[in-house]
């Protein structure tokens, strides 16, 4: 079998002063025709990916624009071709946007381009554009699980959910479950009308009784046939730590999986760690957000962009806040 041709795509977010994205939409004698897509295109042998950007969006949409700062930096296979496509911030200079080859363009409000059929590689531009970056997880409640241990726990977890831009998993696998029951229910009365996404370490049940979002262990995603019980409202998400899970997980229909580990960490000291190639090298079979974690900080937020992620998750590396 020989190897897929690989390609470098650049492509840009170009925001209106309404906020509103644009769009083009894939001429219909072009592969993935009629997707809407990032305006930008390949780059040619010699360009900066800053040069061919600028190249670009001047030939097709008529804009002269400034190259700003990464979005996200994602490797996609697809059947006849390996793709990176690489999406900068931009800035217009001057112009007004047109379709200067025939196609089809459209400003649309980041909330609504889920709506819009995109091809997988932009899936994940979407996702570090609108979703939040970051996946705090809680530590356990500490044995005896009492009442002085429950309060602790609370007070990390509202440090956790205070931070924004963040979603939080509940996770707490030593604690006998009322006692884990009675912690959520104690953080959810603190949070009062605080805005953030909660989801809850796989019990089904308890996520449904409070109407929070639930994270799988892969086990959990490979018995299971269906979505579960839980608000459709509400996030599914994953662990997951080989192709099979990554593939299952889009599958079933998973709103983003959690993929680890990609540095060495104490939590899991006889796992071998993926690397941030092996990571790019799992993310480019599948297009559902992932975050990448083990062993990061905060700021490794870049290079996980870069690799494909649209966010980072963590324990330790999030407990400044209280430790
Ligand atoms: N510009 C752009 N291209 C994208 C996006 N998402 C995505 O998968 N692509 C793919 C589609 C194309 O295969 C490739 C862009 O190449 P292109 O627009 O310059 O030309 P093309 O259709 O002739 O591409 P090709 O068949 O030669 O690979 O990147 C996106 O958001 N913007």
């Amino acid at each position: 079998m020989t190897a897929p041709r690989s390609i470098q795509v650049v492509a840009g977010v170009i925001t209106d002063p309404r906020g509103r994205i644009l769009l083009t939409r894939r001429k219909e004698d072009s592969e993935l025709a009629g997707l809407w897509e990032f305006p930008g295109g390949k780059i040619e042998p010699g360009e900066s990916p800053e040069q061919a950007l600028r190249r670009e969006l001047l030939e097709e949409v008529g804009l002269e624009v400034e190259v700003g700062t990464p979005v996200i930096r994602v490797p996609q296979l697809y059947p006849s071709k390996r793709l990176t496509l690489d999406v900068r911030h931009v800035t217009v200079r001057s112009g007004h946007a047109r379709g200067c080859e025939g196609q089809a363009l459209t400003w649309v409000a980041p909330e609504k381009l889920r709506q819009y059929s995109m091809p997988h590689a932009d899936l994940p531009v979407v996702a570090a554009l609108t979703q939040p970056a970051e996946y705090a997880i809680t530590p356990d409640i500490d044995a005896p699980f009492d009442e002085i241990a429950i309060e602790r726990w609370v007070v990390r977890a509202l440090a956790l959910c205070a931070v924004p831009g963040r979603r939080v998993q509940l996770r707490s696998p030593q604690a006998p479950r009322d006692r884990f029951a009675l912690a959520i229910e104690r953080l959810l009365e603190r949070l009062g009308s605080q805005q953030v996404q909660l989801l809850v370490n796989r019990d089904t049940e308890l996520a449904a009784q409070f109407g929070l979002g639930l994270h799988w262990c892969a086990v959990q995603l490979h018995q299971a046939t269906e979505r579960p019980s839980i608000s459709s409202q509400q996030p599914l998400a994953v662990s997951c730590h080989h192709l099979a899970d990554l593939e299952r997980a889009q599958s079933l229909q998973c709103d983003f999986a959690v993929l680890s580990p990609v540095l060495a960490t104490q939590t899991h000291p006889t796992a071998t760690p993926l690397g941030w190639d092996g990571f790019a090298g799992l993310r480019e079979h599948v297009s559902l957000p992932l975050y990448a974690l083990g062993g990061l900080q905060p700021d490794d937020l870049v290079t996980a962009r870069y690799h494909g992620a649209q966010g980072i998750a963590g324990i330790r590396g999030f407990a400044g806040e209280w430790d």
